[in-house]
């Protein structure tokens, strides 16, 4: 996303301005259905021009010069070296019989731009450790494409492996069973047995039994078909056909879980049965409860009864308990438990029909074993089988903010193996209020390894965010004692990726160094554990040596930006220092600059900020954020008060301030780097999506003159608008009321929350006044003002967003349309022209203003893989949504769209002095 919007901010080596402006284009062009046609035609040959780099004036785009293209070409190429590095994903260690030996398996990402979508690859190594603490590792020369493999899982012993294949949007899934040399087994899995596995990092969860015979796992419950009526009447079987011809009831409304999660079926639990090729539906799951993240639990004393331990998350889980599905995503709020249900290791006689997931009849009945505690997920047993850990977003639910500091739990599992809600649980890692500098701030976990013990079999190893980085830690269950494992004062961040019996695998980089494979192991002095980190020399290394290159002369810090004005009644954790990632540019002057010595630096700045707004902008390497370094700006990544990983007062201190006290952080933290001259503070440029958009059109709104271009993915710019159309309107009363607001999430918000709300949003300050005169017949709006504004903004508008319905944003240009239309003597120029972006309808909308100019562009998001290419925007049919969904193949470079970009460049340029 940040590519896509930042790479049009503003490009320093611009060389002269385009000849043809993008009025002049639009009415040179031909009427929308032409349009199409004529773009589709050019494709190849603009698409060769950009990989080439040739361009002939006979096949210039309308409206774009030589030049211009020239830039767009060469920017395409750096573009390309950025985007084709791999990322590492995912690894598996698998034991060999030398207590020095050892192998592992990588799952690397590529993303193909022009097919505009992820490729992932497996590549493997064996790891040889020799006494001296050096380890070598021998990689297979080439790596192996997964084509349509959605998920491996390794067995326990390492001897099995999992694949899940899916062809996109094709039934059935394949589940295969691997030995090291031969396909074992292999069935696949018809829609009436149940839908799509879960493999989504959250519901998903995928696990081999000790004894390797059975695996549980998570899928969409099974289709139920729905009652049908055709041309002779009611038909009594229903049907799961598609017939677009004609109008057919569709049965009841089902809710799903909000953005990413639409249309998707409740997910439920399925055991693969691998020696009988079985599936078996779990039973006894209330309907109210979406299953996921199922873990096998240790045997007991009776060998024939086996449980699973999953999360429960009841449909039931809306405002003041109204029976609503609210939105899931980035939603740690939402109330769920721990529970256990007997498995099912065989179809029992009286089960040898079609297999259904809601029969009623069976007997055993799921066992909630946290009823006391509000939040419990990612469960993992302890390896000798006494403790289940698990995470807690309590301090979420309670509050009600999305995300918050999360804590660590430890139940005592009954030795005889039986599941038993009255287990005694403890807190492990307590909610962290307020961290001193360099301290412990709190766990912020969004992922758990399926094995995340060390041999001492009490201590687990996780990522977490830790301030503006992201750091492993131990953590031992017993005492509770953190530790931070990944090394400290560093701008680095780091994951972890597997655990080599006591050593661990993990990958760490910065905004300005592609990511690097480390492998550590721990030395103790004086009974502390101290960490070693050696780098594992990779094939992969050498595909980053372009782009490292590109990064050499940038600098990267992390600054303590002081806050503005602290009330002396705030909490201690409100007041402390908030940070900034800022990425310098070559700049052989930057360490003057830290302490304070220079007055001035050229280049120009983009602030990133990020949304939620409880997220982080961490130091890890982002493939478009290096792009931007690479082409000169400066970049200034605000992790205003209110982020995750500085604990949970100054968490708590941005509901109910949202619109002021982040606003003023942004604004505080760019102070900052002008007034220190570390950037020129009349080359600022803004831009973040959601949360971050509404940041973004708030800044530009609030402080117009400080900022030359901003860029917008799906902004929240009107609350009192989001709260009736959103996934999440609990969202809308806490963060703009505070966690008081919880007592007064409705559906139905009065008046009062809705100008509440407005006040709060950045369309407020498109309005002059809004006085409605109710006695006249006619409501008369006053006029608003768009004068505040001045920054040229592109809005990019996902079609499909269920968070932040496109309208949001719309009504943001609309209203700004408006607003001109009623000044007098004020040009309006609109064009609106039906496109699509990867088969979803993009709808730019140009608006030029005396000083402003909007541009929308509807696009999609989260609609995986989503990569949003700025230097090859493509169109399909306009229709393609009602033709099926994404499958509408790339057709066409827009032209449009690169001539819209070069408006809004024009624009920007124009309020650069
Ligand atoms: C919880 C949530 O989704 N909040 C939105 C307003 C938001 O800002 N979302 C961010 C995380 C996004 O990038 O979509």
């Amino acid at each position: 996303m940040v590519s896509a919007l930042a790479s049009v901010v503003y490009f320093p080596g611009y060389r002269s301005r385009a000849k043809s402006s993008c009025r002049q284009s639009t009415k040179l062009l031909p009427p929308a259905l032409t349009h199409r046609y004529v773009f589709c035609r050019k494709f190849p040959t603009f698409l060769a021009m950009q990989l080439s780099g040739i361009t002939t004036a006979k096949d210039m785009p309308v409206g774009l010069d030589k030049e211009t293209l020239d830039d767009y070409s060469s920017q395409a190429k750096l573009l390309q070296e950025f985007t084709k590095t791999p990322s590492i994903d995912q690894a598996w260690i698998f034991k060999s019989d030398s207590a020095n030996r050892s192998q592992a398996m990588f799952l690397f990402g590529q993303t193909d731009l022009l097919a505009n979508k992820k490729r992932k690859f497996i590549l493997s190594s064996h790891i040889a450790k020799s006494n001296d603490q050096s380890i070598d590792f021998q990689w297979s020369p080439f790596p192996v494409e997964m084509d349509d493999v959605s998920s491996i899982v390794p067995s326990p012993s390492g001897s099995k492996l999992l694949v899940i294949r899916h062809k996109e949007n094709q039934s059935p899934m394949e589940l295969e069973i691997w030995g090291s040399a031969h396909l074992e087994k292999s069935i696949r899995i018809p829609q009436s047995v149940h839908g799509t596995l879960y493999t989504d990092g959250w519901f998903e969860g995928i696990s081999w039994n000790n004894e390797e015979t059975h695996i549980a796992y998570v899928a969409e419950e099974p289709f139920q078909s729905k009652p049908v009526f055709n041309d002779s009447g009611f038909k009594v079987e229903g049907s799961a056909d598609h017939d677009c011809g004609s109008w057919k009831g569709q049965g009841d409304w089902e809710e799903d879980w909000g953005e990413t999660y639409s249309k998707k079926r409740r997910p439920a639990l399925f055991i693969f049965n691998i020696t009988s090729g079985e599936i078996l539906a779990v039973k006894g799951i209330p309907r109210y409860l979406s299953a996921g993240q199922v873990v096998w639990a240790p045997s007991g004393s009776i060998i024939s009864q086996k449980y699973l331990v999953f999360v429960g998350w009841s449909s039931d889980n809306g405002p003041q308990k109204t029976p609503r599905k609210l939105g899931m995503k980035y939603c740690y709020n939402r109330p769920c438990a721990l529970y256990a249900v007997r498995a099912p290791l065989e179809r029992e006689s009286s089960n040898k029909g079609p297999l259904n997931a809601n029969n009623v009849e069976d007997p055993s009945e799921a066992i909630a074993l946290t009823d006391n505690l509000s939040s419990a997920f990612f469960p993992r047993f302890s390896p000798d089988g006494k403790y289940l850990v698990f995470l807690s977003a309590r301090a979420a639910v309670e509050s009600g903010v999305h995300w918050a500091t999360n804590s660590l739990h430890r139940m005592d599992w009954p030795a005889d193996g039986s599941p038993s809600p009255s287990a005694k649980i403890s807190c492990v890692v307590p909610v962290v209020m307020s961290p001193e500098d360099d301290c412990f701030p709190g766990l912020y976990c969004s992922g758990f390894l399926p094995y995340p013990w060390l041999s001492n079999r009490h201590t687990i190893v996780l990522s977490s965010a830790w301030r503006s980085t992201r750091a492993i830690v131990s953590i031992n269950i017993l005492s509770g004692k953190v530790l931070q494992v990944s090394p400290s004062g560093t701008v680095y961040s780091w994951d972890v990726l597997a655990l080599d019996g006591d050593d661990i695998l993990a990958v760490s980089s910065s905004p300005i160094d592609p990511p690097q494979i480390k492998y550590g192991y721990c030395t103790r002095q004086m009974e502390q554990p101290s960490w070693s980190w050696l780098n594992v020399p990779c094939p992969l290394s050498g595909c980053f040596d372009k782009v490292r290159s590109l990064l050499s002369s940038k600098q990267c810090s992390i600054l303590k930006i002081p806050v503005n004005n602290p009330s002396v009644t705030l909490p201690e954790g409100v007041k402390r220092p908030f940070e900034a990632i800022f990425v310098l540019h070559s700049n052989p002057k930057f360490e003057a600059c830290k302490e304070n010595k220079l007055d001035s630096a050229c280049n120009p700045v983009i602030l990133v900020l990020h949304g939620g707004p409880h997220a982080v902008s961490s130091t890890t390497y982002s493939k478009s954020l290096a792009f931007l370094s690479s082409l000169g700006y400066n970049i200034l990544l605000v992790n205003y008060r209110g982020s995750l990983g500085f604990g949970e007062e100054a968490l708590q201190s941005l509901p109910g301030n949202i619109g002021s006290q982040d606003v003023d952080d942004v604004l505080s933290a760019l102070d900052y780097i002008c007034g220190r001259g570390l950037v020129d503070g009349s080359k600022v440029a803004v831009l973040g999506g959601s949360h971050g958009g509404f940041l973004t059109t708030h800044l530009i709104a609030q402080a117009p003159r400080r900022f030359v271009a901003a860029a917008t993915r799906n902004p929240l710019c009107n609350i009192s608008l989001m709260v009736g159309t959103t996934d999440i309107p609990d969202w809308c009363y806490i963060e703009a009321c505070g966690t008081e607001g919880k007592r007064f999430i409705s559906e139905t918000p009065s008046t009062e929350f809705l100008s509440l709300f407005y006040h709060k949003s950045p369309i407020s300050h498109l309005s002059k006044a809004s006085s409605i005169h109710l006695h006249q017949q006619t409501p008369f709006l006053k006029a608003p003002s768009v004068k505040k504004v001045k920054t040229p903004i592109l809005f990019l508008l996902g079609a499909q967003d269920a968070r932040i319905p496109v309208y949001n944003g719309l009504q943001f240009t609309m209203w700004a349309r408006w607003a001109i239309k009623h000044a007098a003597g004020a040009l309006l120029s609109r064009t609106l022209k039906a496109f699509t972006y990867n088969s979803e309808a993009v709808i730019p909308v140009e608006l030029e203003l005396p000083t402003t100019r909007v541009q929308a562009a509807v696009i999609p998001r989260l609609s995986a893989p989503f990569t949003f290419q700025p230097i090859f925007p493509v169109i399909t049919s306009p229709q393609a949504r009602c033709q099926g969904g994404n499958n509408g193949p790339i057709r066409a470079l827009k032209y449009s769209k690169l001539e819209s970009w070069t408006c809004y460049k024009q624009a920007i340029r124009k309020r650069i002095p």
